[in-house]
């Protein structure tokens, strides 16, 4: 037995190597009418890391990180968060725990700026919805938090722009800041980098690392420089099943791997 087969019965929430696990799946498994999309899936995310799950066209990864944050619900398996069971919970539910996910799809609004759409986050979250009769104090308070948010993400400039204005990088950098704004303690990011020229890739990089700080972040990208530049750890997917994990640098040598990319290729 090696030394990642061996259990020695840690905390929960823990691992043998003392690190704090903040997002775990055992056995995880989801079939679609009888297909199995994502198959006995064991996944430790340490606290603090980032984390990249990659693999092939239709190796599972959306399906799990539709699993991991309650938009779909296991067939068996189970998910922690921070130790605590939070499977089968509604989306909302695991937001709550400290879990935020990004969408591949935008969902701004072309005339409302990004000071706006963050205070109206912020107004949202805190459960007032859009009253306008809160206090000039609690409206300054989201104000600063905004404006904070704003410039987290590289946006200050653009504050008081419309976003139907802003470039594409620069809409994917306001959900970021719309993401953040849910203050989690777990970020899941949906293929941050998606239909990016080089130059936006290398500032989200950057932007990743920046939001990365004091937060857990696990992330789905087909891009292997930004998996390479972002991930301390690597779980690598295929036809629903873990095919490798470990550093980049080791899954990236792994002959598996290789072969699954290779199959893709030649799938093209
Ligand atoms: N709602 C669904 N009903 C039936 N099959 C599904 C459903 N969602 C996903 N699948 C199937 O499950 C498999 C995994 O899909 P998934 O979208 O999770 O893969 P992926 O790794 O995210 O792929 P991609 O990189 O192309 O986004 C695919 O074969 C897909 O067709």
């Amino acid at each position: 037995m090696n030394a990642a087969e061996h259990h020695d019965a840690p905390q929960q929430g823990e691992r043998s190597t003392g690190q704090t696990v903040a997002l775990s799946a055992k056995g995880l498994s989801k079939d679609f009418r009888g297909f199995r999309a994502v198959n006995n899936v064991d996944l430790d995310v340490v606290e603090g890391q980032i984390h990249a799950l990659v693999g092939p066209n239709g190796a599972g990864k959306t399906t799990l990180f539709n699993l991991l944050t309650g938009y779909i619900k296991p067939t068996s398996g189970t998910i922690t968060v921070h130790g605590k069971d939070i499977t089968g919970r509604e989306p909302e539910q695991i937001a709550h725990e400290g879990v935020a996910r990004s969408f591949q799809i935008t969902s701004l609004f072309d005339n409302l700026t990004p000071r706006e759409h963050v205070e109206l986050g912020l107004q949202g979250m805190a459960g007032g919805g859009m009253r306008f009769w809160r206090s000039d104090k609690q409206l300054r308070q989201y104000r600063e938090r905004a404006d904070q948010l704003v410039d987290e993400v590289g946006l200050s400039a653009l504050a008081d722009r419309p976003a139907g204005e802003l470039a594409y990088g620069q809409k994917r950098a306001l959900e970021m800041a719309l993401v953040i704004s849910l203050d989690p303690t777990v970020l899941l990011l949906d293929e941050p980098t998606a239909g990016m020229g080089r130059e936006d890739v290398d500032r989200t990089i950057e932007l990743v690392q920046q939001i990365a700080k004091g937060r857990t972040v696990v992330f789905v990208d087909h891009n292997m420089h930004v998996v390479g530049s972002l991930a301390h750890h690597v779980t690598v997917l295929m036809a629903g099943e873990v095919l490798a994990r470990g550093t980049y640098e080791t899954v990236r040598a792994d002959q598996r791997v290789i072969n699954a990319y290779l199959g893709e290729e030649s799938n093209a």
